[in-house]
């Protein structure tokens, strides 16, 4: 009875994480799909390395400081900008292709 109650209120309170993880994102990408417009709109490349590079520089201490793994913390953050350049390059070719039109 115990464990199923203790495994409850974990389940509980992982369900309300993820449920911020996911508005979290939301938001991230929204942000994002304004970045990838703005760049499309003044021609910048969709990637840029070096912030990447300060990205990840920080996102590993903060990893560190909360006891998260920063080599996770690391893949998940590339995980998520390779999915922002894809859809900043998606936003480019869509604009480059309505100033042909
Ligand atoms: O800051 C930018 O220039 C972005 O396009 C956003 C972002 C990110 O998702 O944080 C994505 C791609 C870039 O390479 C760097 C960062």
């Amino acid at each position: 009875m115990f464990v199923r109650k203790e495994l409850q209120r974990l389940r509980d309170s992982i369900d309300n994480l993820d449920a911020a993880l996911v508005h979290l994102l939301a938001e991230r990408f929204k942000c994002t799909q304004e970045v990838g417009r703005l760049k499309a709109e003044y021609q910048l490349p969709p990637a840029d390395p070096a912030r990447e590079a300060a990205q990840i520089r920080r996102l590993r201490a903060l990893a560190e400081e909360s006891k998260l793994d920063p080599v996770f913390a690391e893949r998940f953050l590339n995980f998520i900008i390779a999915e922002v350049v894809r859809h900043h390059e998606l936003i480019a070719s869509n604009h480059a292709a309505a100033k042909r039109d």
